[in-house]
């Protein structure tokens, strides 16, 4: 019997890039999307590529519909999953929020970084993050998944087998990282307007974003010990794709290791991890629409500096790729269904 899935916020981005995923499905149905402004009007006639795949109307939420869910993923702003995952829960449907309502265990952090006061701390101790490659087996048994963040996910990966591995100063790593519009999502905002962000490029909350004590924190678990690193993100004139651009030490004693050789076994058995041959360059566009992290790493002049280039879609492996991957694990179906899509080039 096919699952039922509901998403609310289904007219944002990421919930259209649900929609498109999720259409193709041979194990799930959709039984649910919220929208609050659209409600009454029909899903296609909104998305005309959804035409002939999907036939319901968005409906306002709410939680007693959705609680006729076996999964229901929570594509809204940040602050909006928090007042509903409960009673979801108590009804057995489960959760995925692809905001960060769930993803930072410490209540004080999260409520500086979201100006918000959190309306479910308990739930924050239950949540798993939602990151497969670190984490697949307590997504397999969690009822509640905080889908990691878009810049997180392509840092994270790209620094993983570094980190799990003990090979880099946990001092001085820097992640300089670049985002399509779209990061910014669909509401009207000036600076993602094609006159603002159109042939333009600038950095952006420098000071601090609230994707930095993410990062941290998940690398911080691994390492076993406190790691903080400069994260930069950049504004780019496009709409798809993150570029992340991270720099480390290796430590002394790491001098000889052969990186190519540790990226290609920690993710010999990924499907959504691809490692590039030595001296490769990945382009966002070869992951554009696609669930798909890819990366190559380099020793530029031999020495100890490591840097790695790390590209995903923002909406797909940054996103409604990686909830759909987190889905599957989570209702026991093939972790691949419906996610095996090249990227769209050009
Ligand atoms: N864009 C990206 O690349 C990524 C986004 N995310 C996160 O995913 C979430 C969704 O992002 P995105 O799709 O870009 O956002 P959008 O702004 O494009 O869409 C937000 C959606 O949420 C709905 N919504 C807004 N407020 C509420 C509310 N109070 N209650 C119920 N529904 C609401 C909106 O519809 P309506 O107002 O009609 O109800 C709309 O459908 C965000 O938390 C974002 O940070 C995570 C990773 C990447
Ligand atoms: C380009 C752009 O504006 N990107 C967004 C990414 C936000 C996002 O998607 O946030 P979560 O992943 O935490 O939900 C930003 O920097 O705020």
């Amino acid at each position: 019997m096919k699952r039922k899935i509901g998403i609310v916020g289904a007219t944002g981005y990421t919930g259209v890039e649900l929609l498109r995923l999720l259409v193709s499905h041979p194990d799930v149905e959709i039984i649910c999307v919220t929208s609050r402004e659209h409600a009454g009007s029909r899903v296609d006639a909104m998305f005309p590529n959804l035409r002939g795949y999907l036939d319901l109307a968005f409906t306002a939420p709410s939680d007693e519909a959705l609680s006729a869910c076996d999964l229901v993923f929570f594509a809204t702003p940040n602050g909006v999953a928090m007042k509903s995952t409960q009673t979801l829960l108590d009804a057995g449907t489960k959760v995925i929020d692809l905001a960060a309502d769930f993803r930072i265990k410490d209540i004080a952090v999260w409520e500086k970084w979201y100006g918000m006061q959190h309306a479910s701390p308990a739930l924050v101790e239950e949540a798993v993050y939602g990151l497969p490659e670190l984490n697949r087996e307590h997504i397999r048994n969690a009822r509640l998944v905080a889908n990691p963040g878009c810049y997180p996910t392509a840092v994270t990966l790209g620094l993983l087998p570094l980190v799990e591995n003990g090979l880099i100063d946990l001092e001085g790593i820097i992640a300089d990282t670049k985002s399509g519009v779209s990061g910014a999502g669909r509401k009207a905002e000036v600076h993602t307007l094609l006159a603002e962000a159109g042939d333009n490029f600038k950095a952006y909350a420098v000071a601090g974003h609230r994707h930095q004590p993410e990062i941290a924190q998940t690398l911080s678990i691994v390492a076993q010990n406190a790691i903080s690193p400069v994260f930069v993100p950049h504004l780019l004139p496009m709409i798809r794709g993150i570029h992340a651009t991270l720099y480390a030490m290796l430590s002394v004693d790491a001098e000889q290791a052969d990186l190519q050789q540790l990226y290609t076994a920690r993710y010999a058995n990924e499907p959504f991890v691809d490692v590039m041959p030595a001296g490769s360059h990945p382009e966002t566009r070869s992951v554009r629409g696609a669930n798909m992290c890819r990366m190559a790493i380099h020793r530029p002049g031999n020495t100890r500096r490591v840097v790695v280039l790390s590209v995903i879609d923002n909406l797909v492996k940054g996103a409604a790729g990686q909830a759909v991957q987190n889905m599957n694990l989570m209702l026991g179906l093939s972790e691949h269904t419906a996610l095996q899509h090249p990227g769209l080039l050009p």
